[in-house]
């Protein structure tokens, strides 16, 4: 479980409070600028707050060290910049403890269920958008964390990827909870167990995927109206209200 109490940062969020269950995939939605980044990044511990608290489990975040932090969570950023000469295979192995035994072996096993075994030995500068979100997830998916941050991670994928990854986070529940950002109203219908639908800073509402993309929450959040069939978990035909 993560609890944030009466969480406030200097921009982008104030007094969040809510939790979070364990072994579930949480969907983080909101129009752009709502503050989905900046609370993956409270929880992530990148950012501290400015008030309040969030607890990861039992210990508060603030008193954790990074090694503890590492040990705890995966962050895929939104924007990464890598500004060394390191390969795929370079990167998917950051993940993994050093050392460990069987490196290559486990690197190039999570390399072909993320589709990559072929980019294995290439600069990771030179891949498409796509490409490195997808290798960006490999080394999320490879580090034993029971949590995993996510921001935006399907945003530059295809199509076929974008079911793909989707299928493939739902498949870590429940060993695994994720808690990622995204802007897709379908597809985090389809798969997400909750969401928390943030409005300018503060939560909108929370809780069950269904009851909270209801037809007025996002006529709110996102100035959309949408058709949906519950019983199938479809959103379809979204248009803009005005
Ligand atoms: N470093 C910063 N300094 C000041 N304000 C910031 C900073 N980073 C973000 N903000 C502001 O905080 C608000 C929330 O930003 P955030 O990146 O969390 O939004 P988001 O919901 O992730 O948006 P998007 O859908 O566009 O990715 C925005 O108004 C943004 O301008």
């Amino acid at each position: 479980m993560i609890k944030l109490e009466n969480v406030s940062f200097s921009f982008g969020l104030s007094n969040i409070s809510c939790r979070i269950p364990q072994g579930k995939l949480i969907g983080i939605m909101g129009a752009n600028g709502a503050g989905k980044s900046t609370l993956l990044k409270g929880i992530a511990g990148i950012l501290p707050p400015a008030n309040g608290e969030i607890w990861l489990g039992n210990c508060k975040l603030s008193d954790m060290t990074a090694k503890q932090k590492s040990e705890r969570l995966a962050y895929f950023a939104q924007n990464t910049r890598i500004h060394w000469d390191l390969s795929v295979y370079d990167i998917i192995a950051l993940g993994l403890p050093t050392p460990t035994k069987d490196e290559s072996a486990k690197v190039r096993a999570i390399s072909a269920q993320f589709f990559l075994s072929h980019l294995l030995e290439k600069p990771f500068r030179q891949l498409s958008g796509g490409e490195k979100a997808r290798v960006q997830l490999a080394r999320c998916c490879i580090k034993q964390a029971p949590l995993l941050l996510a921001d935006e991670p399907i945003a530059s994928l295809d199509p076929y990827y974008q079911i793909d990854m989707m299928e493939r986070l739902k498949s870590l529940m429940p060993q695994k909870t994720c808690v990622m950002a995204i802007h897709h109203l379908d597809l985090a219908y389809r798969f997400c167990d909750e969401i928390i639908l943030l409005e300018k800073g503060k939560i909108l509402a929370n809780g069950a995927t269904q009851a909270v993309l209801n037809a007025e929450n996002l006529a709110r959040a996102f100035g959309v109206k949408v058709k949906m069939d519950q019983a199938k978990r479809e959103i379809f035909a979204i248009e803009k209200m005005t």
